[in-house]
């Protein structure tokens, strides 16, 4: 059984296993009146011919408390689109699927770009962000999940434990992070989690001193999980960054607007796997090493708004403090591994932190050399206030997509 333990500055809500899933989904069919529910997903066409997109429609199609499904569809040409709207036809939810790549959305980016409003980086941010705009449009949901589509161990009460906090009418927040552990296959993954995340954020502490902003940082138990739940009106003044910094910069956005009492986070699933990607050593523009050095300049780029000053020295000591602490984890995941009868490997462990330790001087040279680089997406509100008619515009796109190509739905 798990513990009920509060390790930080925002409520941990826990899976104490006292109840069925049928109870769970009995409450959250209560709820759907005071506050109807919606689930985004954003979605690569590859990933609908993978081992785990199938099983998550199915394990959705069961799912009767949620009223709309919203899927991004990003690098599919148009038969592949055509191919989309057959696949997530056994959705018994009311769903659309944005084309991203078709004409209409790319004229709606287009409108966006002329003025200067538009993603600048393709990407699952993009994609998202999109998404967030039609859910605004559509003007039904209060409650909304995002999860990721290539989860392989998924089942359906990973969204019922999603969205249960924000969406019992009972509970304030404004903001729930799923947490898990992830253990597959023998193994202990979430390389970037551990031996990146926490340890730079115990050394960004140990250089500058207490900070709130790390302290709020360090409560998540899973601080790159791709699922969370948040309530519709967080959406008009989230700016989501459009590079592998999402997930940190969504919880930054979270802090910068809310207080910690309006934000929580829930373990969501027993177990949890999902695709891996390569660690990219020789090239910091790929895989694991791009989302490391996009997630420094996150974390670089928050401290800086909240006054703290970086200059080559201090990003040498960010650097060895980071390392120092690092190796010291990987004893801790090693012996916490072989009590479990899991396997850790040291070298690939310790050769990660290596990478992650030169993308972390990396990081830190590209924010002195750009500071006025941002990946943020400017929020909805601020689009909607330099053109009026976008919303609408985006959900006529979206329906006259479906209409056009999709003749049974
Ligand atoms: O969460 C993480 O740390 C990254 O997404 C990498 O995950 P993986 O090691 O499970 O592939």
């Amino acid at each position: 059984m798990a513990d009920f333990y509060q390790n930080g500055i925002i409520t941990t809500l826990h899976n104490l296993r006292q109840r069925s899933l049928e109870e769970l989904e009995g409450e959250l069919r209560s709820f759907k009146k005071k506050r109807p529910m919606a689930l985004v997903l954003p979605s690569l066409f590859s990933e609908l011919e993978g081992d785990a997109l199938p099983n998550i429609v199915q394990e959705l199609s069961k799912v009767d408390y949620l009223d709309d499904i919203v899927i991004g569809l990003d690098r599919a040409s148009e038969d592949q689109y055509r191919q989309a709207l057959e696949f997530f036809k056994p959705l018994n939810q009311s769903f659309k699927v944005l084309w991203n790549d078709g004409p209409r959305l790319q004229a709606i980016d287009a409108k966006l770009r002329a003025k200067k409003l538009a993603p600048k980086e393709l990407g699952k941010g993009r994609n998202v962000w999109f998404c967030f705009g039609y859910v605004l449009a559509a003007e039904r949901a209060k409650a909304i999940a995002l999860h990721d589509c290539d989860i392989v161990t998924y089942d359906r009460s990973l969204l019922a434990r999603l969205l249960y906090p924000v969406a019992n009418p009972n509970f304030n927040y404004k903001f729930c992070k799923g947490f898990y552990a992830r253990v597959a296959s023998g193994k202990m993954h979430g390389r970037v989690t551990r031996l990146l995340v926490t340890p730079l954020v115990r050394a960004l502490k140990k250089v500058y001193g207490q900070n709130d902003y790390l302290d709020y940082i360090d409560s998540f138990r899973y601080p790159l999980a791709g699922e969370f739940s948040f309530s519709t009106d967080v959406i008009n003044d989230l700016r989501i960054p459009s590079d592998w910094g999402l997930e940190i910069g969504v919880l930054s956005e979270l802090n910068r607007n809310y207080a910690n009492n309006r934000i929580c986070q829930a373990d969501i699933a027993d177990t949890y796997d999902h695709k891996h990607q390569s660690l990219s050593p020789e090239d910091t523009a790929k895989g694991l090493s791009k989302m490391s050095i996009d997630i420094c300049k996150a974390l670089f780029r928050k401290l800086a708004t909240n006054g703290v000053v970086f200059n080559a020295e201090t990003f040498r000591a960010i650097k060895a403090t980071y390392y120092r602490i690092a190796l010291d984890f990987v004893e801790t995941y090693y012996n916490d591994a072989q009590m479990n009868g899991l396997n850790l490997d040291i070298h690939a462990e310790e050769a990660a932190i290596e990478l992650f330790a030169e993308n972390v001087l990396n990081a830190g040279h590209d924010f002195l050399e750009n500071p006025m680089e941002t990946p943020f997406i400017p929020s909805w509100n601020r689009a909607m206030s330099a053109l009026p008619d976008i919303l609408d515009e985006l959900s006529e796109a979206v329906t006259a997509d479906m209409q056009e190509y999709s003749d049974a739905i």
